[in-house]
């Protein structure tokens, strides 16, 4: 018979704790290269061959009193759940800071094990930890690992057999400063080689984050990603929706012979088929390249360095720095986002994060974002006609960041007055990514993931979106009827009512406004022989569209309602309804003000 036990993983932020995890339990944990990205409890299971160990990831702790949310959810499952085993993973190239988070857990745990991670980094720098010599002063089990290497995982699950088989290592509490200079002491004794500054990092940070190079290399590298995905997305976006086109009408032709009702062969074929093909179509391409490309930067450890350029317009803003961190969460994910807020400290500041992250544009809006981008701003040879757009695309990222500036800046002054607050941001040492690994992970566990939350919002939306244009009442279709309701506040806002209802229907996912719009312009109940970007070009201007509705509609996509996930997000990170109210209304209000000032505008010109 196995033992059965629990092992938790704590340690200080950055240390490979969730890819140690994900090494030991096969789970998919998001790892990367700046701290705090674990913000929640995560647990697997490892089986090995004397034992079956539960394992359970926390979030980063620098210490056992700090206050951040997701510190406290390291302190208190620490200290209230019920577990037989901590393995503290230290960072080998800083033994001595890692050390203070041992003691701490020393004092409050009986069974505890120290594995020291990222070896590989500290043979590098020079650095050498005598193991068995820190296993006897402490008397704790110790081992030394990189995470990366296979040997080390097998080293690992070995390691876990020893839990809760040596003697009670509870050691008594003393203050901060003594345990400093303890570990301190230990360090001297048993790491042989200091480290030597890191020259390579050195000169990379004055690239990325000097004052001269830092925002147009930011610049550069947001223009680069999003020009890769533009290039590499369109034609294969194309080569799907044609796929889509053809499987749907063959679906349709099936279900017919089959003597089914036909509304039941519409409803099926034309409304949930073909909407969540369209949102198959034009979503997989362009995530299948941005996610890991923006996955590669996260693991070189790029993020951090972004943040650390964001901190003085955010200080003026009187916001936190960290907040540039949860804004690129939301380039992924808005839900993803506002969930990563609990990174930053000051409850002021992470609420106005919160209520500000839905500016950024997520994935979900990215398509959308682009086919207009794409049919309205584009020229010219191919290379050309993916730059220009991809260059849009960032000055629409840059107007969506500033954006969420004034308004964090308006919530500072007005409903969450305060001064910022003080915060260490820690620049990670650059990382050589792991190519393979990063991609795989980026494409299974994020790709698949959003892919797959769309399809479930875009079937029954589907279905619901056919009813709608199907339906009729006194000759026109209950989706007519709601765009007419729609039409003068659309007409105000320089977009139409169809634009409008569609950005009312697509709030349980973004991803079905354009969808939505097709359908209804072609009033058909269907989005109908819609194969390309050509298509929708004809479709959009036969039905009005100009450059100033193009226009409005993409600072509508940046600034309307968040979706329900992300309405959600901010409901349980804030606890309360009326935040998740003024999360919808802040971002509503601003475009629509913004929209209808444009449009006053143009009509003056
Ligand atoms: N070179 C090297 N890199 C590693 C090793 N272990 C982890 N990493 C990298 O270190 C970074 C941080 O790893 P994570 O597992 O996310 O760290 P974490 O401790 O869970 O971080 P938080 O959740 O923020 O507390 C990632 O980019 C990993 O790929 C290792 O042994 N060697
Ligand atoms: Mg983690």
């Amino acid at each position: 018979m196995k033992e059965k036990k629990t092992i938790v993983l704590a340690g200080n932020p950055n240390v490979g704790k969730s890819t140690i995890f994900n090494q030991l339990t096969g789970r998919n944990q998001h790892t990367g290269n700046w701290t705090g990205k674990t913000v929640e409890i995560s647990e697997g299971i490892c089986e090995t061959e004397h034992g079956i160990f539960r394992i359970i990831d926390l979030p980063g702790t620098y210490s056992l009193y700090s206050r951040s949310p997701e510190e406290e959810i390291a302190r208190n499952y620490l200290m209230g759940e019920d577990f037989d085993s901590v393995m503290v993973i230290c960072d080998g190239t800083c033994l001595e800071r890692n050390l203070n988070l041992v003691f701490q857990v020393m004092e409050i745990c009986p069974s505890v094990m120290v594995c020291i991670n990222l070896m590989d980094e500290a043979e590098k720098k020079g650095i050498r930890i005598q193991l068995e010599k820190l296993e006897e002063l402490l008397d704790v089990p110790v081992i030394g690992i990189s995470a990366h290497s296979r040997s080390s995982v097998e080293k690992c699950r070995k390691f876990l057999e020893t839990a809760g088989k040596q003697k009670n290592c509870l050691i008594p509490a003393k203050d901060i400063r003594t345990r400093m200079k303890e570990a301190e002491a230990v360090c001297r004794q048993v790491v042989s080689a200091q480290p030597y500054p890191d020259q390579r990092d050195r000169k990379l940070d004055r690239i990325f984050t000097s004052r001269k190079t830092g925002f147009p290399v930011m610049f550069l590298l947001v223009v680069f990603i999003l020009w890769m995905t533009i290039f590499g997305a369109n034609g294969f976006s194309d080569f799907l929706l044609t796929v889509n086109f053809w499987a749907g009408e063959k679906l349709k032709i099936i279900l017919e012979q089959m003597d089914l009702p036909r509304w039941f062969c519409g409803l099926t074929a034309d409304g949930i088929f073909r909407v969540t093909g369209w949102v198959v179509s034009v979503m997989l391409p362009p995530m299948l390249i941005f996610f890991p490309l923006f996955s590669l930067l996260e693991d070189f450890g790029y993020l951090p360095r972004a943040a650390y350029n964001m901190d003085r317009p955010l200080e003026c803003c009187k916001a936190c720095g960290k907040q540039a961190l949860t804004m690129c969460m939301g380039l992924g994910c808005n839900a993803a986002g506002i969930t990563g807020c609990r990174i930053i400290d000051s409850p002021r500041e992470r609420i106005i994060a919160v209520l500000t992250n839905v500016f950024m544009p997520c994935n979900g809006r990215f398509p959308t974002i682009l086919m207009v981008i794409s049919i309205f701003f584009t020229s010219g040879a191919v290379w050309k006609s993916s730059l220009i757009p991809a260059v849009c695309l960032t000055a629409l990222i840059i107007f969506a960041a500033a954006l969420t500036l004034l308004v964090s800046r308006i919530l500072s002054e007005t409903l969450l007055k305060g001064v910022p607050s003080f915060f260490v941001l820690e620049l990670p040492p650059y990382r050589k990514p792991q190519i393979g690994k990063v991609i795989l992970h980026s494409v299974r566990d994020r790709v698949l993931f959003v892919l797959m939350r769309a399809v479930m919002a875009a079937a029954p939306a589907g279905a619901l979106i056919w009813i709608l244009a199907n339906v009729k009442e006194n000759g026109s279709s209950l989706l007519a009827v709601c765009t007419e309701f729609f039409e003068p506040l659309g007409q105000v806002m320089g977009l139409d009512g169809v634009i409008f209802t569609a950005f009312l229907l697509g709030f349980p996912a973004n991803e079905i406004v354009m969808p939505i719009i097709i359908m209804a312009y072609l009033a058909q109940g269907a989005i109908g022989n819609v194969t390309g970007l050509e298509e929708i070009r004809e479709i959009l201007l036969s039905n009005g569209w100009n450059l100033q509705t193009a226009v409005s509609f993409l600072i509508f996509s940046i600034a309307h309602w968040p979706c329900a996930a992300s309405a959600a997000a901010v409901r349980r990170e804030t606890g309360k309804i009326s935040w998740m109210i003024l999360s919808c209304l802040l971002p509503a209000v601003t475009g629509f003000v913004l929209c209808s000032l444009i449009n006053i505008l143009l009509e003056i010109i």
